[in-house]
């Protein structure tokens, strides 16, 4: 058997292809890991926003899981819109039962346009048996607020809900610095227990923001399964998430996709 390295993402579909299981298959395409998926959910979206939204029935997201344990471990994965209570805890529990490692939990809860990808009674769900396994937790600022029930609106504030979070059994935290205020860089903050590291970024004035936390968390997956650590992952996502925002494809009228194949043409 080859030793190709596999990364697996459970998340749902974006039919637009900006977001994603999407972005999360042409992300770990282009930095080297084969792309398997579990699909969670069917959203019918396009760069307008989300016109509609099927979940899965657990059984079948749970067979998914099970034809993957089955033939083809991975060795990195990561968790996106997850939309119920009951597909998180059968998400969480066959992680466990698998003993699946290199587990990066995107806590994925509004879309740009404001549909609810996560339903409001699921977020005790998510906190109760998902992040305990979350080797890396990658919340944007809206969804540390909500994970923390604080509100968030300075360094210090960051700081804490990072620390926070880790007492909730994160092993890694990336507060993504995307919603901060335009006048202000898009620095991710990250904490292992330990250190505070910032990871600075330059931010770009745009619309074409469609799927960027879904692309970042996806890259930080794919260089877990290519062995890098988890501060050489989210460096690499940094730069990956920063070249796509940067050059991007101008698709759709409303929130554009990144460019996912930027950052191969740059640095590949
Ligand atoms: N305008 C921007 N310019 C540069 N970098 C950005 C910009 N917006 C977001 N980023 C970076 O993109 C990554 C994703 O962050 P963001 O906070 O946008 O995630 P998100 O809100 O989860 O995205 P999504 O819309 O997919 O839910 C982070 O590394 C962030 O710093
Ligand atoms: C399916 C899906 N997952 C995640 C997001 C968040 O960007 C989205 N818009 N759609």
């Amino acid at each position: 058997m080859s030793n190709t390295p596999k990364a697996l993402t459970i998340a749902g579909s974006d039919s637009g292809g900006g977001a994603g299981i999407q972005a999360d298959l042409k992300t770990f395409q282009e930095l080297g890991a084969y792309g398997m998926s579990v699909i969670t959910a069917v959203t019918a979206q396009n760069t307008k926003g989300v016109q509609n939204i099927h979940a899965i029935p657990v059984e079948m997201v749970a067979d998914q899981l099970k034809s993957i344990a089955d033939d083809l471990r991975p060795e990195s994965l990561k968790t996106g819109m997850l939309f119920s209570a009951e597909i998180i805890e059968a998400v969480s529990s066959h992680i466990e039962e698998y003993q699946w490692t290199n587990v990066v939990v995107d806590p994925v809860m509004i879309a740009k346009g404001g549909s609810e990808l996560l339903k409001k009674d699921a977020i005790e769900a998510l906190k109760k048996h998902l992040l305990p396994l979350a080797d890396i937790l990658t919340p944007n600022i809206p969804e540390a607020e909500q994970l923390t029930g604080r509100k968030i609106e300075n360094k210090q504030d960051r700081e804490d809900a990072a620390k926070f979070l880790h007492g909730l059994g994160a092993k890694k935290i990336v507060i993504k610095g995307g919603h901060l205020p335009n006048e202000n860089e898009p620095v991710d903050l990250y904490y292992d227990g330990e250190r505070m590291i910032e990871f600075e970024g330059k931010r770009i004035i745009t619309t074409q923001t469609h799927g960027t936390g879904c692309t970042f968390a996806a890259a930080i997956t794919a260089e877990l399964a290519v062995g890098k650590s988890p501060i050489e992952a989210v460096e690499t996502a940094k730069t990956f998430i920063q070249e796509a925002i940067s050059a991007p494809l101008h698709l759709g009228s409303g929130h554009g996709p990144t460019n996912h194949w930027a950052y191969r043409r740059k640095y590949q």
